[in-house]
């Protein structure tokens, strides 16, 4: 266990500047049978974020009549989905795969089905291995739901021993 926290703590000094390429890579290695991001066809929400030149990464998304709670909003359920995958995607840019390990999401106002929705994330900090991220979703120009997270890096899954995940 001790060799398995050096390495995480290793893993946080590998600082990367944002890149939509090493995102893209994390995705494919990572990710690949994502509920919310994996491949279009597999049932799950498809989304497909890309990476600014700040490091921050955004997605449209269309909010579909299946994915409703209250009669024409939009789950809440689905909402911090759709946040703490940006969070994740914005850790992947810099190089980093991690496990979510708290989300607070505040929901400030519904979010309409049969319409559009940014979703955006950024990371803020981290303390080794612990990274603090934030995502907000957009509809109409209206923030309607705000994350903050706290997620664990894993310094890849090859050198995890079996059982910890
Ligand atoms: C059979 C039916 C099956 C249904 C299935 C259910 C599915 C599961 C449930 C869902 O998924 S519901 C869909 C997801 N949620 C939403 O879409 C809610 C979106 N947010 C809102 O509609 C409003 O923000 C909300 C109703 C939550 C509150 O609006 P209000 O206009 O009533 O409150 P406002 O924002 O004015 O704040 C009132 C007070 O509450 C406080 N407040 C609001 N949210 C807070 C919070 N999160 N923490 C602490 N305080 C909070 C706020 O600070 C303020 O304090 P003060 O009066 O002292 O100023």
């Amino acid at each position: 266990m001790t060799s398995i926290i050096r390495d995480i703590r290793m893993a946080t000094h590998i600082t990367i500047a944002a890149t939509e390429q090493t995102r893209k890579s994390l995705q494919s290695q990572f990710h690949s049978h994502c509920h919310a991001c994996g491949m279009p066809g597999s049932g799950g929400l498809d989304l497909h974020f890309v990476t600014d030149s700040d490091g921050n990464v955004a997605t449209d998304w269309f909010c579909p009549g299946n994915c409703q709670s209250y009669e024409g909003i939009l789950h809440g359920g689905v909402i911090a989905t759709l946040l703490d995958s940006a969070m994740v995607h914005a850790l992947f840019a810099r190089g980093i795969v991690a496990h979510t390990a708290e989300l607070r999401v505040r929901y400030r106002r519904p979010v309409r089905i049969e319409n559009s929705v940014r979703v955006t994330a950024c990371t803020q900090s981290h303390t080794g291995p612990l990274h603090l991220t934030s995502a907000t979703l957009i509809q109409d120009g209206v923030p309607c739901a705000t994350a903050r997270a706290k997620f664990m890096a894993v310094p890849s899954s090859a050198a995890l021993p079996e059982g910890l995940f």
